[in-house]
């Protein structure tokens, strides 16, 4: 697959965070830029946890400076959840064992290969960071992860495919500028859309946390906003941001 033009790619041996390598170099590039850490030494995960990866596991950050709205911003999380998807079926030759959880994860056979952080800089550079986090040959102990959360698994462990971050990468990078595209042009629409049929647990009951609130009910689709819609004992909820457990 081709790399995408006028796009960055930094490989370091070992960094602390690739997210925090994005906001140092975020001043001195003049485009998008792919920073992959082949280790990284404080990796961290959404709501303040730590991201523990070892050699053999992707690890990378997309930092972009889109001119968009806050909200339109954070719709980027979908985008590369596709593109994280697209590049499992690529290198499984398998769709079927791959779904997206909402709102950041890659589940694997129903466990979680892969997670997204996003975050963005009120700072002068305006920049946003897209880090990704791939269990590529090793994935946490079931004892390493918050209670209720999702088993970690690899794809080494799961699939048999072994791919080295390099080539996770030149295959990911590609994908994401193709639904990079889609979205600039067509919007959240067909985004939305394709994110909803790889879905996991659409049409099912889940529970859902945001902040001290949980909320139990049917999961029946997103809206044009990202939010995750639930039908519940109390009629429709919309949630904008938390986590949802399967049970
Ligand atoms: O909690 C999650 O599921 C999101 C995990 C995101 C981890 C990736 S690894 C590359 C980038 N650098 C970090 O420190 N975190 C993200």
């Amino acid at each position: 697959m081709t790399w995408p033009t006028g796009v960055g790619r930094h490989v370091l041996d070992v960094v602390d965070s690739t997210m925090t390598e994005a906001a140092r170099m975020a001043p001195t590039l003049s485009g998008p830029a792919w920073i992959l850490g082949l280790r990284q030494t404080a990796g961290r995960g959404r709501r303040g946890r730590a991201w523990v990866d070892p050699a053999g596991n992707f690890a990378a950050t997309l930092v972009m400076r889109p001119a968009d709205p806050p909200e339109r911003m954070a719709l980027r999380s979908f985008v590369a959840a596709l593109a994280l998807h697209e590049t499992f079926v690529t290198v499984t030759g398998r769709a079927e064992p791959f779904a997206l959880k909402w709102p950041n994860d890659v589940l694997l056979n129903g466990a979680k290969v892969a997670g997204i952080l996003l975050e963005s800089s009120s700072a002068s550079t305006g920049h946003l960071a897209i880090g990704i986090g791939v269990n590529l040959v090793s994935a946490p102990g079931g004892n390493e992860v918050e209670a209720g959360a999702l088993r970690p698994v690899s794809l080494l462990s799961e699939t048999g495919a072994r791919v080295t971050p390099e080539e996770f990468l030149d295959i990911l990078a590609p994908a994401f500028a193709r639904w990079e595209a889609q979205f600039a042009t067509y919007g959240f629409g067909p985004i939305r859309t394709a994110w909803m049929a790889r879905a996991a647990r659409l049409g099912e009951t889940v529970m859902a946390r945001a902040g001290t609130q949980s909320h139990e009910g049917r999961f029946i689709e997103l809206d044009d906003q990202g939010a995750l819609i639930l039908v519940t004992a109390r009629g429709r909820v919309a949630i904008p941001a938390g986590e949802v457990f399967f049970g």
